[in-house]
């Protein structure tokens, strides 16, 4: 791990595209009963079963959420009413703010553990968003003065005027119990439920026209590049615009990035409800970049899309070591990945081609490398110092690591993997963490930057 550390002072990253504010609840049985209250059993019940893929009203949120509750899977739904925008203000008090947004976590975490430089780029720079940025001579965003790039500090680039995107997050904990009529749920997992503000303001995700022609040597100066964002893309936009002009767009920037220097391009996956959005997503993006990383849920939505349905549904019901290989086979071989990476919450997991110049072994470091932030990060509720990774380095794999070990060897010997590097480790789990969301950001960062600090090491990037 403190290998991995130094090499990270001297590695420069450029993030895109999503910063936001995360207006945090932690979730407790009270909210949940006098929610189920307000909006009566069967109404809600009734609601599940149509399973709204957006927020326009309060009820959609509340049956999705308990829909989220009874499986204990991370989910983000766009909330896309402003009316049910206000409700949210007027029926919780939030406990924490936080900066959100794939950029708005990693730039504070990559700052933070001393990269050399990080370059954190967002259409929108409000001030709000600007003054969560850790201020760090490290942690620059992108300025066009006279044609040039200029690097400055987020708070001597915001636009007063920029509005300030807010998410509601809602952490749920393990064992929290509830009724739904003569139903009693116990929560299986903890995790998070995520209101992703997907007004239009905020869904132009696009580098500025002024940048876009200096992506090239932004390319060339950095070791690598995180991508994420694209989950706020709409399907229509009130000037006539669409999905598929955001996705060209989109396209174009990771060729720019790719032009001077064939720099290696990571994509943090995230929820995408609309299934012809994730489609439009993955095949336009995944193509282009050279590692993918998800969550469970995200890989069983994945694969939905792509026609695995009974695939898909095993994941999101069982569970099963096995399946998740099987998909992230599917995914790796069907969108000819460099590498893909699963985080779930008992075992992270690589795959590769077997070509792959790292090692098992190497492999496995990485994860580990992924794990440690997340679990610093969990127990600490931030990472401001590299030493603050001891902490996760004394968080024990969690308990249920020789079981994992043990089904993805069953795994790997019942199933063809000759073609492919597998590797599976048990997460480093801390039991009443700060709060979850985030996590997955941070170990898909640890895990991305330290598989490029080996390529290094092995001469072969
Ligand atoms: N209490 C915890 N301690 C350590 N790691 C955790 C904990 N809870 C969750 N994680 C890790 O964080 C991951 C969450 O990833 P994800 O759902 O992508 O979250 P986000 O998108 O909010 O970053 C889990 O898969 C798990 O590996
Ligand atoms: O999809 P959006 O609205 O860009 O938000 C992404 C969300 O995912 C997270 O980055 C966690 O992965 C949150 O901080 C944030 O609210
Ligand atoms: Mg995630």
């Amino acid at each position: 791990m403190m290998e991995f550390l130094r090499d990270f002072q001297r590695m420069s990253m450029y993030l895109a595209y999503n910063v936001n504010v995360d207006a945090i609840v932690y979730l407790n049985e009270k909210h949940i009963e006098s929610l189920i209250k307000e909006f009566g059993v069967e109404n809600i019940k009734r609601r599940i079963e149509e399973y709204p893929r957006e927020i326009n009203e309060p009820l959609d949120f509340v049956a999705r959420l308990i829909h989220a509750l009874k499986t204990g899977k991370p989910q983000a739904v766009p909330l896309v009413a402003h009316e049910a925008d206000k409700w949210f203000n007027s029926r919780f008090t939030y406990d924490v703010e936080r900066i959100g947004g794939q950029v708005g976590v990693i730039a504070n975490l990559l700052a933070n553990l001393n990269f050399n430089r990080v370059i954190a780029y967002s259409p929108l720079l409000g001030k709000k968003q600007a003054d969560m940025f850790v201020n760090r001579d490290n942690l620059l965003y992108p300025t066009i003065e006279k044609e040039k790039v200029v690097l400055k500090k987020p708070l001597e680039a915001y636009r007063e005027e920029d509005p300030v995107k807010i998410n509601r997050i809602f952490e749920f904990r393990q064992g929290t119990k509830f009724k739904l009529g003569n139903e009693e749920i116990i929560v299986p997992y903890s995790g998070r439920f995520i209101v992703a503000c997907r007004f239009e303001e905020f869904a132009r995700i696009e580098t500025s026209p002024e940048l876009k022609p200096h992506l090239p040597e932004i390319g060339d100066i950095v070791d690598g590049v995180i991508l994420s964002g694209y989950q706020g893309i709409r399907k229509h936009y009130s000037d006539g615009k669409d999905a598929n002009y955001y996705l060209r767009k989109a396209k174009e920037d990771i060729k720019l990035l790719k032009r001077k220097k064939d720099v290696k391009v990571h994509v943090e996956f995230a929820s995408i409800q609309d299934r012809e959005l994730r489609k439009k997503v993955i095949y336009n993006i995944f193509p282009l970049v050279d590692s993918v990383g998800m969550d469970e849920a995200e890989i069983a939505h994945i694969l939905s899309v792509l026609g695995y349905r009974d695939l898909s549904d095993r994941i999101f019901t069982y569970n099963r070591i096995e399946d998740a290989v099987l998909g992230a086979k599917i995914l790796l071989d069907e969108l000819n990945l460099e590498i893909l990476q699963i985080h779930t919450i008992y075992y992270l997991m690589y795959i590769t081609h077997r070509d792959n110049p790292l090692s098992e072994e190497e492999l496995s470091k990485s994860l580990e490398v992924g794990t440690t932030l997340a679990a610093t990060r969990a127990f600490l509720g931030d990472i401001k110092r590299p030493e603050d990774v001891k902490v996760g380095l004394n968080i024990p794999f969690n308990e249920k690591g020789e079981f994992v070990k043990l089904r993805f060897e069953e795994a790997k010997a019942k199933m063809r993997t000759r073609e492919y590097k597998i590797v599976m480790i048990p997460t480093r789990l801390v039991k009443k963490p700060v709060s979850t969301v985030g996590l997955g950001d941070t170990i898909s960062a640890g895990a991305f930057a330290s598989y490029l600090s080996l390529l290094r090491k092995n001469k072969v990037y």
